[in-house]
């Protein structure tokens, strides 16, 4: 598979672009997006374009202020476009209402937090809201979702837990347990192993790989970054590079937008390669 590089970067262009839509429908798809433009300033999303196949796994990577969440936020209808569209399952997004949307996609953001005095079941309950209704009432079906969705996080020992009580890491594994209880076929996470310890960094790791459907995640982590079907990279609010993880995580980029040198090691028990990153 080749990298596709965009117009508007400087990196090199790339090999033959294949696109990472396949024949199907795209789950998800931003169109020309620009978004917040501040007084006098360059917007802050620049004009980007990404579609994300059903069924993949997408890693959005760039520094710190990038515009990676700006660019979530877009794609999950949270905020609107300046110009530039999103498609959701080929739809227009501004022509769905909020629950259509929520039927479809859950996110998962930087920072979401809460001052009610919820328990841990309460918040996760919360996923279940959208497919709520006068004639479609609460059932034995939403308890064993909401419950899977706490196994699946590892919180469903501390179900009955005040939020407020709750660590960083916990609250971060609750949010996610809220989303998957959500049941959509498109989940994005920013950032999901925020405050998370090793074990459950690895442990999310795996279950996000594993759960079925569309997922886009803004990730720091390039070692772990790998293990995405495509990489989407951030810079100074455009889209410069997409592509393979091992096609697109090459030592000239690396350089050129995150300023670090590349060193790849072999692990001598598994072969696996492992990514070092060292200063310029
Ligand atoms: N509502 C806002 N008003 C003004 N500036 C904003 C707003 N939201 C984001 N920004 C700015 O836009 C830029 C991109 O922010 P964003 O959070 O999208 O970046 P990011 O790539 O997710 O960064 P990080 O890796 O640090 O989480 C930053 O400079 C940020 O300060």
């Amino acid at each position: 598979m080749s990298t596709q590089t965009h117009p508007q970067t400087h990196l090199q262009t790339s090999l033959q672009a294949s696109s990472p839509t396949g024949t199907a429908l795209p789950a998800l798809q931003g169109r020309d997006l620009v978004w917040g433009a501040t007084r006098g300033g360059a917007p802050i999303v620049r004009g980007v374009s990404l579609t994300v196949r059903a069924g993949a796994t997408v890693g959005l990577i760039g520094p710190n202020g990038s515009g990676k969440s700006s660019l979530m936020r877009l794609l999950a209808g949270v905020t609107q476009p300046q110009s530039g569209e999103v498609l959701l399952g080929g739809q227009p997004m501004q022509r769905l209402t909020r629950r259509q949307i929520a039927h479809q996609l859950a996110l998962v953001s930087q920072m979401a937090d809460t001052q009610d005095a919820i328990t841990v079941q309460d918040a996760v309950e919360l996923g279940r809201t959208p497919w709520l209704s006068a004639l479609q009432t609460w059932s034995a079906r939403d308890d064993a979702i909401v419950e899977q969705a706490l196994a699946d996080v590892g919180m469903a020992e501390k179900k009955g837990r005040v939020w407020n009580t709750l660590s960083g890491g916990e609250r971060q594994r609750v949010h996610i347990a809220r989303a998957l209880a959500q049941q959509t076929s498109v989940l994005l996470l920013d950032e999901p192993g925020n405050h998370l310890d090793i074990h459950h960094q690895l442990a999310l790791g795996q279950l996000i790989h594993r759960l079925p459907g569309t997922k886009v995640m803004a990730i720091h982590d390039l070692n772990q970054a790998r293990h995405c079907d495509w990489l989407a990279v951030m810079q100074q609010g455009r889209l410069v590079c997409e592509g393979a993880p091992d096609d697109v995580l090459q030592a000239d980029l690396l350089e050129q937008v995150f300023e670090v040198r590349l060193r790849v090691l072999t692990d001598p028990e598994d072969g696996a390669r492992v990514l070092r990153f060292l200063p310029l």
